[in-house]
């Protein structure tokens, strides 16, 4: 069971000539099979919160715990996928999904039975043998899904991940991402630029103020679009109604910017 609690965090980027104020004040939780998006203005400090949950930054003040437990960077139950795929070029795509298992000391024969059996949820078997070069960036943003949750993380941390992609794959790629997760009871926080992959894809949607980020609003996806994958939740009127809500939001945000 997945416990996340960001409690009064905030925090401000130092340097010997600087301090960068980039969050404020940030409270929430979120409970386990629970997918979060986070939305804001540009810079208003997304990545850095996803780092923060990721125990890659330290909050300056209040704290970030997983289960009870301050997030680290070690943690093994924590998974990233991030814009760029990051496979390595010269593994072959096993070798590629295989990887974190192996670094984390996980290459048993069912570890490996679970990284095939994604390979095979996402259409990609057959290329185990090739190399990234040889896939397209829909195919590759794939296995670096399946890379993710190959180790069987228990909390998915996405940072814009389909954002690269044409905006077919993108589409294509959110009813599979969302599917698996679903299948795989996966708790998963979301950040994004686009409104209507936020909308289609959470339970609930956190819109950040311009920087310093502070929660300027929770919006809880109303039940018929949680009930349908991305896709088909693009042509409901709720939908729509949102998305022009969030956008009006998002306008002001950035408007008050100045
Ligand atoms: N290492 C750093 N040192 C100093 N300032 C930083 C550092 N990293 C980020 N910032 C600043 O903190 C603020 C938040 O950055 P962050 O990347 O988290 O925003 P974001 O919302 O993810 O941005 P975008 O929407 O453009 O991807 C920005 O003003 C950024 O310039």
């Amino acid at each position: 069971m997945v416990n996340l609690r960001v409690d009064d965090v905030s925090l401000t980027y130092l340097s010997k000539s600087d301090a960068t104020k980039a969050l404020v004040d940030i409270h929430f939780s979120v409970e386990d099979g629970e997918f979060i998006s986070i939305l804001g203005p540009s810079g208003c400090g997304k990545t850095t919160l996803l780092s923060l949950v990721a125990g890659i930054l330290k909050p300056t003040s209040g704290t970030v715990t997983l289960d009870g437990i301050p997030t680290s960077s070690k943690q093994a139950n924590i998974g990233y996928m991030l814009q760029q795929d990051y496979l390595f070029p010269w593994l072959s795509i096993e070798s590629n999904i295989m990887l974190g298992q192996k670094i984390l000391g996980m290459d048993k024969p069912q570890s490996k039975d679970l990284a095939l059996s994604l390979l095979e949820k996402v259409g990609l078997l057959d290329k185990l043998t090739h190399y990234p070069a040889q896939l397209s960036g829909g195919m590759r943003q794939r296995v670096a899904l399946v890379r993710m949750m190959a180790t069987n993380p228990s909390l998915l941390l996405l940072d814009e991940p389909f954002s690269a992609l044409d905006y077919q794959t993108k589409l294509k790629l959110e009813d599979l991402v969302a599917t698996i997760l679903k299948e795989e009871q996966k708790t998963a926080i979301l950040v994004t630029h686009d409104i209507g992959e936020a909308i289609a894809m959470s339970d609930r949607v956190i819109l950040l103020s311009a920087r310093p980020g502070r929660i300027a609003k929770i919006f809880d996806i109303p039940k018929e679009i949680r009930g349908v994958l991305p896709f088909e939740a693009r042509q409901l009127s709720s939908y729509t109604e949102l998305f022009n809500e969030i956008w009006k939001e998002l306008e002001s945000l950035e408007t008050n910017k100045g």
